[in-house]
C-alpha cells in the first residue's frame, strides 16, 4: 500500500459512516474491491476517478440502494447492511443523485417539504412488523388530521413551511419558492437537490456530482456553498466530482477509484502528485499545468 492510500490522522470523534472492506459484484466484474472510508462531523471529503471507476456504485452501496457482496457498512455506529435506502436516511445519511431526481411538477417549497415532512414520518428503528404497524395506524391518523384540519395538522404544516423557506434560503433559491421545479434553470435544481437533502436533517451529505453542468460563475459559487453547508449545519460530506479544481479546492482528504480498487488517498497535493493517479485519471496533462510528480 502506497503511502498516500494510509489512514489520515482525521481520527478524533467517532464515524458516522464507516466501511469496512466493502466490495461489490455485479457477474463477473467488480465494481468496488475492499472499500474503506470513515467520515467524521466537519470531513469535506473527496472521492474521484475516472469514468466506470466504481465511484456512484460506492454511493449505492452506502445509501442502501446496492447491498454489498462482502464487507460492512456503519453509519452512526449501525451496521446497515440489507437496510432500504429510507431507513438508512433516518439514521442521518443523505444522498443527491448524479441525474437530478426532483418532483418535477411539484413547487421548490414543496419539493423540500415533502422531505422535511419524510424525516418526521418514520420511525428508524426496526424493520419488522411492529413498525410497520405503527407506521400504517400513524398514516391513517394523519389522513384524518389532513381531512379535518385539525389545529395540530395547520401547526405541522406552518412548522413545515418554515423549515423549508430557511433552507430555500441557504441555498439561495427564495425567489423561486412557487416555481415548479423542471422550470429551474440547471444549476438551481441542483441546489434545490441538495436542499432537499438536508431537509431530511442529515448527519452526513453524499453529493454526487454537484457541479455537472454548472457555469464558472456557478461552480465557484458552488464551492463556497458546501463549506458553508458543512460550518452551519455540522455535517459530514462526501463530493463525488470530476471538475478537478473544486475538488482540490475544497477537500481536505480524496480517495482516487480506479477499476473498483482505492489507488489512492490523502491530502489534494499528495494525490495530484501522486503517479498512479496522474496515469489513471489526471494525465500528463495535468501534471505539466499543475506541477511535477513524486
Ligand atoms: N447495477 C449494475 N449492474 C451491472 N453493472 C453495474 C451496475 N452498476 C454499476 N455497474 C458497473 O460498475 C462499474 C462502475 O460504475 P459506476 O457507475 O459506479 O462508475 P462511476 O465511477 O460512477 O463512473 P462515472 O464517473 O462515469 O459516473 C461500471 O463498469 C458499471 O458499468
Amino acid at each position: 500500500m502506497s503511502a498516500a492510500l494510509q489512514t489520515t490522522p482525521e481520527q478524533a470523534g467517532e464515524a458516522l459512516l464507516e466501511t469496512d472492506g466493502v466490495s461489490i459484484q455485479f457477474g463477473g466484474l467488480r465494481a468496488l474491491t475492499d472499500f474503506r472510508l470513515a467520515i467524521r462531523k466537519g470531513d469535506l471529503q473527496g472521492l474521484i476517478g475516472p469514468n466506470g471507476a466504481g465511484k456512484t456504485t460506492a454511493f449505492n452501496v452506502l445509501t442502501g440502494v446496492y447491498r454489498p457482496t462482502q464487507g460492512s457498512v456503519r453509519v452512526a455506529g449501525q451496521r446497515v447492511n440489507g437496510w432500504l435506502p429510507h431507513q438508512i436516511n433516518h439514521l442521518g445519511l443523505a444522498r443527491t443523485f448524479q441525474n437530478i431526481r426532483l418532483f418535477r411538477s411539484l413547487s421548490t417549497l414543496d419539493n423540500v417539504k415533502v422531505a422535511c415532512r419524510a424525516q418526521g414520518a418514520l420511525n428508524p428503528e426496526g424493520v419488522g412488523l411492529g413498525t410497520k404497524m405503527r407506521a400504517a395506524v400513524r398514516n391513517y391518523r394523519d389522513w384524518w388530521r389532513a381531512m379535518l384540519l385539525t389545529p395540530g395538522f395547520l401547526e405541522e404544516e406552518r412548522d413545515l413551511t418554515r423549515q423549508a423557506e430557511r433552507l430555500l434560503e441557504v441555498m439561495g433559491l427564495s425567489h423561486r419558492r412557487d416555481e415548479e421545479a423542471r422550470n429551474l434553470p440547471y444549476g438551481e435544481q441542483r441546489r434545490l437537490e441538495i436542499a432537499r437533502a438536508l431537509g431530511t436533517r442529515p448527519k452526513v451529505l453524499l453529493l454526487d456530482e454537484p457541479a455537472a453542468g454548472m457555469n464558472t460563475r456557478e461552480k465557484a459559487d458552488l464551492m463556497v456553498l458546501i463549506r458553508k453547508l458543512r460550518d452551519e449545519f455540522s455535517l459530514g460530506i462526501l463530493v463525488i466530482e470530476h471538475d478537478m479544481k473544486l475538488v482540490m479546492g475544497i477537500c481536505e482528504q480524496i480517495t482516487v477509484l480506479d477499476h473498483g480498487e482505492t489507488i489512492a488517498r490523502g491530502a489534494p497535493e499528495q494525490v495530484r502528485s501522486d503517479r498512479k493517479v496522474i496515469e489513471a485519471y489526471l494525465g500528463d496533462n495535468y501534471l505539466e499545468t499543475h506541477g511535477g510528480a513524486a
